[in-house]
């Protein structure tokens, strides 16, 4: 079974303006809430592309019945831990005029160590040797920065396979329980170690990340692709040219379909032209909408990957 663990879900604001007059009344053209927060977009995108998941973490006891409403519609099966105080609201501003996507996350609500001990009984509850986690987003206040580090070690010694999507102090520190699969985008890897502009640099960084332990590395930029390495390879995919309308969750897509390849034991080179594909089909929808499967499966054949090293 796949288990994702969002620690901060969020419902994800999306506004839609022509252009944001900062120190000005600003009106929405429109906006659109979805339930998102790293995790819960990977739940989504996994279901879309036919697999199942698990979701797994923590919910604010206040809205909580906004969020599972909607994780039950999408047919998302979830035990979360509830606790004291409301999930944020994440706001995603949209410039039209000038394509600008801007981010404003909230901090989220704060937890405490009888809710950090309660998801790790639950973890030991549920983890099975094959089973896959995806461990991803910031962390709530309360929540110390060894989190990760600590839950990878446990997952790694019950047989799970790891994957971890973090950024900052997170990162760093989860990265040393050595995580089967890290999926950083480039702005989360500079966070965390110094390096060129180049596609050459980024590729050896991705090396370096094998080389300290961890399977495989799937680094994400934007609209300059992406780069997946392993130990015996490195594999570039190009960007492909789309209308975008949100970038919100196109990381989570690619997690998403790298926790469902290896659930089925795809081919890297498979996994990541779905892992790509699953990316830019989330960018052509508007808010954090999870991609539809026909667009992924058209972008598939369209996807250009190719050996690096
Ligand atoms: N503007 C874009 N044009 C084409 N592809 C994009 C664009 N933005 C994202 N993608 C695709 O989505 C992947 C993940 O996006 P990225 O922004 O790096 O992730 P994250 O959401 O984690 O920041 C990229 O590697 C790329 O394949
Ligand atoms: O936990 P963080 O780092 O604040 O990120 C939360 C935000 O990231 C998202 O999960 C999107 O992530 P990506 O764009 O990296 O895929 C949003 O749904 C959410 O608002």
């Amino acid at each position: 079974m796949i288990y994702t663990v969002t620690l901060n879900p969020a419902f994800d604001m999306t506004v839609y303006l022509d252009e944001l007059v900062k120190g000005d009344v600003n009106r929405s053209i429109k906006s659109l809430i979805d339930i998102g927060g790293k995790g819960i977009n990977v739940s989504k995108v996994i279901k879309s592309i036919g697999g199942e998941s698990i979701a797994l973490g923590f919910l604010g006891q206040e809205n909580r019945g906004n969020f599972t409403k909607q994780l039950d519609r999408l047919g998302i099966k979830h035990d979360f831990i509830y606790v004291e105080g409301e999930t944020r609201t994440n706001i995603k501003l949209v410039e039209n005029k000038f394509d600008i996507f801007t981010d404003i996350n909230q901090k989220g609500f704060g937890i405490t160590i009888e809710n950090i001990d309660k998801l790790f009984e639950k973890i030991k509850y549920y983890a099975r040797q094959g089973d896959i986690f995806v461990l991803s987003g910031s962390l709530p206040e309360g929540a110390d920065n060894n989190i990760y580090f600590e839950l990878i070690k446990l997952l790694k010694n019950i047989g799970a396979i790891t994957i971890l999507d973090a950024d900052g102090e997170a990162l760093k520190n989860g990265l040393l329980a050595k995580p089967d699969i890290v999926k950083p985008n480039i702005n989360e890897l500079r966070m965390i170690m110094d390096f060129k502009d180049d596609l050459n640099s980024i590729a050896s960084v991705g090396k370096e990340l094998i080389s300290q332990g961890t399977e495989k590395a799937v680094i994400s930029m934007g609209g300059n692709g992406a780069f997946y390495v392993t130990r015996d390879k490195i594999l570039y995919a190009y960007p492909e040219r789309v209308e975008v309308k949100s970038t919100v969750g196109a990381g989570d897509a690619m997690v998403a379909a790298i926790a469902f390849g290896e659930s089925k034991n795809m081919e890297d080179e498979e996994v990541f032209r779905l892992a790509v594909s699953s990316a830019t089909a989330s960018i052509i929808e508007e808010g954090t909408k999870s991609p539809k499967l026909e667009n992924i499966n058209k972008l598939m054949k369209k996807i250009k990957i190719e050996r690096w090293m």
